[in-house]
């Protein structure tokens, strides 16, 4: 079957050209489905993996808006429906000056396998523009949203499609998102969006749980090793909402994370990162992370650094896509890391996850590992339908379990496929196997 993937590879590549991401996100997956097409012969009479590789539909548009000053711009929206075999189409939106087509495939790609490995009915998407926050006034920041949904909205819809936050959205977007669609549709329909604000039916721990839940993945990781997050030193990348919320719940573990970052630098605190004011200047101020530096005496601020090159025995990956790359990866093994956890989307590259596999250290991709957010993104929807609202700790404890069974589904499967502890194999093959049944239930569609 070897020969069949190498050609529906070629064949992605040659219909997407010039999208480096996406195609990097298919290898991964295809190199993992050898063993599956080996075992199911079906998949490959009926096309399953192409049809998979192939969006349902793919949605660019213009999105004018007025700056502070009254200068015009011109962003360009995207919306990637890519599956909706299990549910609505589900996944976030990014802002940021880096988003082009390629980038919202790749992640609405991601987005399939890992809203098929919560267990939960959803589909899978991915959105957003090439429209760069940073600096923008509240205001600036509102006109743009307006502008987007006034053309998403015909294409969104609760049993449609459902998109949430990613880099460069968080609760502010969401919050005038929501204000537009509602306003142009005149329906207070909550369930379109999640990652709302708790006064208009979001749901408790949407905005802790990526990092959250990245946290209870390593902590499941190291179960598996006979071991625990209590006493282990750990760098998280980013300071972003999943590097946040990670920091909080490695600490509630009994970890020490001493690093987070930005795209200007790392900080390092051998102390322990300070949450409350991480938070502060993160949350409230929206500042560089070398502000953090500036009030804490234990931290150190290392302009443009790896912040890979800190010895740690756990790493959690929050920021960007191959922010992880093959020299750091050396870095890390070298300096006794022996778990990897992907807080963020495909952050390790191809090479450093080749360096890491050889070196034996753990390795919890991110379809798997940062679930915990679009899993309760998913909480949401129900407790939207049902017209109600859970508590924080019933939530969160939803939340650990998902987690818990995620791990345990990659690793049954990694077993079944003849390569335990295998959690890329095991997080690919079990995504797959759900998401390729409801494609043949469905018919030629
Ligand atoms: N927000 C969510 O619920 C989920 C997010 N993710 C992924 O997690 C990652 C981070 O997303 P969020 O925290 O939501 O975004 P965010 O916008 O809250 O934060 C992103 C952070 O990454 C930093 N950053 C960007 N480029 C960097 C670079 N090259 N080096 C170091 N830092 C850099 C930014 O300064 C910022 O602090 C992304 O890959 C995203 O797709 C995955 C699952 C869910
Ligand atoms: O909560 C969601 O719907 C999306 C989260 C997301 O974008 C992701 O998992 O990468």
């Amino acid at each position: 079957m070897r020969d069949r993937v190498e050609q529906i590879y070629d064949d992605v590549v040659g219909r997407n050209p010039a999208q480096p991401e996406f195609h990097q996100a298919v290898r991964e997956v295809l190199d993992s489905l050898t063993v599956v097409l080996d075992r199911h012969p079906e998949y490959t009479a009926r096309k399953t993996v192409e049809r998979i590789c192939e969006p349902e539909r793919q949605l660019i548009f213009r999105v004018p808006w007025q700056d502070d000053r009254g200068e015009v711009h011109i962003n360009r929206g995207f919306r990637v429906e890519f599956s909706s075999a299990l549910g609505p189409y589900k996944g976030g939106l990014r802002f940021h000056p880096s988003v082009n087509l390629g980038v919202v495939k790749f992640l609405g790609f991601e987005q399939i396998f890992k809203n098929a490995l919560t267990g939960m009915p959803i589909g899978g998407g991915k959105g957003g523009a090439d429209f760069d926050p940073k600096g923008r006034s509240d205001a600036e920041v509102m006109r743009f949203c307006q502008s987007f949904m006034t053309e998403l909205y015909r294409h969104l819809g609760e049993h449609t499609d459902v998109p949430a936050g990613d880099v460069g959205v968080g609760g502010r977007e969401i919050g005038f998102l929501f204000g537009q669609y509602k306003r142009i549709t005149n329906r207070f329909e909550a369930g379109v969006l999640t990652g709302k604000g708790l006064s208009y039916g979001g749901a408790q721990v949407r905005t802790e749980a990526t990092g959250y839940g990245a946290a209870y993945f390593a902590a499941e990781m190291l179960r598996a090793r006979g071991s625990s997050l209590d006493g282990r030193t750990v760098s998280v990348s980013g300071s972003g909402n999943v590097a946040v919320y990670a920091v909080e719940k490695v600490q509630q573990l009994g970890g020490r994370v001493l690093t987070v970052s930005d795209s200007g630098g790392y900080v390092v605190d051998e102390r322990g990162i300070d949450l409350e004011v991480l938070k502060q200047v993160k949350e409230v101020e929206r500042a560089r992370i070398s502000e953090y530096a500036e009030r804490v005496p234990s931290a150190r601020y290392v302009a443009g650094g790896c912040v890979w090159d800190v010895p740690c025995e756990v790493a959690i990956p929050s920021a960007s896509q191959n922010e992880l790359p093959e020299e750091a990866a050396t870095t890390l093994v070298r300096n006794g890391c022996r778990v990897v956890v992907e807080g963020a989307n495909m952050p390790t590259t191809p090479g450093a996850l080749r360096v890491l596999r050889e070196a034996g250290v753990g390795f919890g991709p991110g379809k798997a590992a940062n679930a915990g957010g679009v899993a309760t993104s998913a909480l949401e929807m129900q407790q939207n339908a049902s017209r109600d609202r859970w508590t924080f700790e019933h939530t969160e404890a939803r939340v650990e379990e998902i987690m818990r069974a995620i791990h345990e589904r990659c690793q049954a499967t990694s077993e079944e496929y003849g390569r335990p502890g295998d959690l890329v194999l095991g997080a690919n093959v079990a995504g797959f196997l759900r998401v390729a049944e409801a494609v043949h239930a469905h018919g030629l569609v």
